[in-house]
């Protein structure tokens, strides 16, 4: 099958004051390719992923949805062609479940009846269904990433940014969820700091460090021995899909 890019970033940049948060970052994404982000501790996976999102505008550079600038795309068009999940959690005191779930709806602007099952249908994914009308601020750190992940899950976008999607989550619903994405077939760039998930779920990854795309491709030939030393500063070897770490350097 041929490759369509469906999102291309050519040479971004973003400064903070002095601070260089990303240089001279280009990459293609190719429609319903699984594609991980890889790199350590303030490498610069959140504020690509940012830029991608529309939550931080690159200082430099540019960045195209099916071959359109994103400023060129109206909020809400393209709220529902690029869905996030994110590290910043918004308060969600007085909401229910049911109704976080279907405000990620808005962009889609679908007749009610409609927002309600495919709100229901995603509760039932995250196994949550049961305490749909409950106040969402109650509760645990891994229900409110389940929740927010029904929220993209009911969303259903073309491209799914997922910015360590396996925060908080227990091991079922770590597999479970990613599981759910992966068979869409959407695009998917999802950071990872979970080696062993990124094997599972990625088709390519992309290897950010100190703000610089350094490495790009398979796993296994992005994350070699020179890499892992150079980027993660542990010894080790990535070989037939399993990582053995000796020790930090
Ligand atoms: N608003 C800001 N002003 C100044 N520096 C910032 C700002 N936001 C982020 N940074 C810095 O930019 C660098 C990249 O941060 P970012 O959150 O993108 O990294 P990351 O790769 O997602 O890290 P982690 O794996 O720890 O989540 C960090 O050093 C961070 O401290």
């Amino acid at each position: 099958m041929a490759s369509e890019p469906i999102l291309r970033v050519s040479g971004i940049s973003l400064r903070k004051g002095r601070a260089i948060l990303l240089e001279d970052i280009s990459f293609t994404l190719e429609r319903g390719r699984f594609y991980g982000l890889l790199g350590p501790n303030g490498a610069g996976k959140s504020s690509l992923l940012k830029i991608l999102y529309r939550a931080e505008t690159a200082n430099a550079g540019k960045v195209e949805l099916d071959g359109r600038p994103v400023h060129a795309w109206g909020r809400r068009v393209y709220a529902a062609k690029v869905g996030a999940l994110v590290q910043e959690k918004v308060s969600l005191s007085g909401m229910s479940l049911l109704e976080v779930v279907e405000l990620g709806l808005l962009p889609l602007a679908l007749p009610s009846r409609e927002v309600r099952e495919r709100a229901n249908d995603a509760l039932r994914m995250i196994d949550l269904a049961h305490r749909a009308g409950e106040d969402a601020a109650h509760l645990s750190g891994g229900e409110q990433q389940r929740l927010f992940f029904a929220q993209l899950l009911a969303l259903d976008p073309d491209i799914y940014l997922l910015d360590e999607p396996n925060n908080h989550l227990d091991l079922h619903f770590q597999y479970k969820l990613l599981d759910i994405v992966k068979r869409r077939q959407r695009t998917v760039l999802a950071s990872f700091h979970d080696i062993g998930l990124a094997v599972r779920y990625c088709d390519e990854v992309m290897l950010l460090d100190g703000g610089r795309l350094v490495g790009q491709g398979e796993m296994a030939r992005v994350l070699d021995r020179r890499s892992l030393a150079k980027t993660y500063r542990v010894a080790g070897t990535f070989e037939a899909g399993r990582l053995e770490i000796s020790g930090p350097i």
